[in-house]
């Protein structure tokens, strides 16, 4: 371990894996990259510091592995010069399912990842009936009858929603044979610049191949390489550290995976890290596979600037070392770091974008796979349609019409209470945390299943916020109001500025 302390890794922005996830490797050098010039996180460019009594715990992980498929790709051949219809910039859920789709209407289509065969390394967790809705039920190796919360010591909710652990490999191996079979051709390289002209635009790639296309999709996640922003970037981090591990034993129903774990009696013996915890909480999120073998993951929901990493870790070994879980062993770890809220890109631009860099993040959760998978056959609907040979539009009008079918004022609107949202969960302490998600779970569940799935829309979503401020105890009505009362006219300005 020590020679892994001394040797710092290259952080990895694995915008593939989830797009908006961003995965260190164990010990490694997180060394700002793009986020960096936006300020992205001060602490980020210092070492991951192990500290005192997680050091057993953490010398149990793994060195990272990387598992791709075993798929035999179609490449594309730069020597014939074609100009395809779409190239997709990032090979993440979002970039896979809309080349598969597109190349299903029988559009050419182009897929540019630097690791194609690459499975995304993050665990991600779905409510079962998104992916449902979606025909996605076999890309769920595991799932829970329910879910639960536990609010304090003395409380807890139980959340009759069944919840699933996505199989990664499974929905990458599905949508690429798709995409195969479909033709989509694939090239392994970063794409550095793009050069528009009128009708068609040129992607240059970093092993200096230029790929042409009618349309660019932008898909790389946060790092956002292509998409334009115009405004400040100053979004709010989730920040966790999980660990898939074998365990002696562990205290959890196996038939119920742990939401949210509010607990916080793990501190009762370390008051300066109750403290911290107490003004910007962290809770446990946990999949429970067996009696032996389990997910858990100490969670900052939202904070600004976001938690550092070792501070998580030294809370999440406390609270694994109350809860008397024993490691054994750690089949792999992740360390997540996920912008949410923020400005949108500048709409519309000539670039589409889909996922992390087109600001799909759920502003309130974090969440963002069920959401963008369920948005990329708008996206691709709305490609094959407008570059259809009928309704044929072009460059920067066919951009527009795009970005318009992804962002309607509708989205936009949601988005805006979201981030709202967002705003008064970044004032909330530990005290004020456990109140407002009591009341929140005690809503009728067409509310908190529509809020956490985007699925209410702005008169819905007032409807929502009256039945949270009529369900809250009057601490939390007042913490609500003195905390949300600023958000609030700021959404209602941003609200009456957006009106097309
Ligand atoms: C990705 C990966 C791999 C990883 C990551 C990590 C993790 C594990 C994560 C997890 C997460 C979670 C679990 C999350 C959750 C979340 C939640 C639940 C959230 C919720 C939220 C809610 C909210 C924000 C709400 C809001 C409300 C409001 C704002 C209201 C208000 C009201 C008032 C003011 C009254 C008046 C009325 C009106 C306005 C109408």
């Amino acid at each position: 371990m020590d020679t892994l302390l001394k040797t710092p890794n290259k952080l990895e922005f694995l915008q593939p894996i989830h797009e908006y996830v961003i995965k260190a490797s164990s010990f490694s050098y997180v060394k700002p990259q793009k986020f960096g010039s936006r300020k992205f996180c001060e602490n980020w460019g210092k070492r991951v510091r192990v500290m005192a009594g997680s050091s057993t715990l953490l010398e149990l992980v793994p060195e990272t592995k990387k598992e791709n498929l075993d798929f035999e790709l179609p490449m594309y051949d730069p020597s014939k010069g074609v100009v395809v219809d779409l190239a997709v910039v990032g090979g993440g859920p979002a970039g896979l399912a809309v080349a598969q789709q597109v190349s299903e209407a029988g559009l050419s289509v182009c897929s540019i990842d630097r690791s194609p065969k690459l499975i995304w390394p993050n665990n991600y967790g779905v409510w079962v009936d998104e992916f449902e809705a979606m025909d996605l039920l076999d890309c769920l190796d595991a799932t829970w009858s329910g879910a639960v919360v536990y609010v304090d010591e003395n409380s807890t909710k139980d959340l009759d929603r069944p919840y699933g652990r996505v199989n990664r490999k499974q929905l990458k191996s599905k949508m690429m044979q798709k995409c195969i079979r479909n033709g989509v051709k694939f090239h392994q390289a970063k794409v550095i610049k793009v050069i528009h002209e009128e009708a068609k635009s040129m992607l240059i790639c970093d092993d200096g191949v230029t790929i042409q296309a009618t349309v660019v999709l932008d898909a790389t996640g946060f790092s956002r390489s292509l998409v334009q922003y115009d405004k400040p970037y100053n979004p709010g981090y989730q920040v966790a550290y999980g660990i898939l591990a074998e365990v002696e034993e562990h205290p959890f129903d196996t038939n119920k995976m742990v939401f949210m774990d509010w607990r916080d009696s793990h501190l009762d013996n370390n008051m300066e890290l109750k403290e911290r915890n107490s003004k910007i909480p962290t809770f446990l999120y946990a999949m429970p596979f067996s009696s032996n073998r389990i997910f858990l993951e100490e969670t900052s929901l939202v904070a600004r600037p976001g938690l550092r990493m070792d501070d998580i870790q030294e809370r999440m070994v406390t609270r694994l070392d109350h809860l008397g879980i024993k490691i054994k062993s750690i089949e792999e770890d992740e360390r997540c770091v996920i912008p949410m809220g923020g400005p949108l890109p500048v709409l519309p631009q000539r670039v589409v974008g889909i996922g992390g860099t087109a600001g799909m993040v759920h502003p309130s959760t974090g969440y963002m796979v069920a959401r963008t998978l369920a948005a990329a056959p708008i996206v691709a609907n709305a490609i094959i349609q407008y570059l259809g040979s009928e309704r044929g539009k072009l460059g920067n009008e066919l951009s527009a019409a795009v970005w318009k079918d992804l962002w309607p004022i509708e989205r936009r609107r949601q988005r805006e209470f979201f981030c709202f949202g967002m705003d008064i969960l970044l004032k909330l302490d530990l005290p004020a945390t456990r109140r407002f998600f009591d009341a929140f779970f005690d809503l009728e569940p067409r509310y908190w299943h529509g809020f956490l799935s985007s699925r209410l829309f702005l008169p819905d979503l007032i409807f929502f916020g009256l039945s949270l401020f009529s369900q809250a105890s009057n601490t939390s009505r007042i913490e609500i109001m003195t905390k949300g009362t600023l958000p609030l006219v700021t959404m209602i300005n941003n609200l009456l500025k957006d009106t097309e």
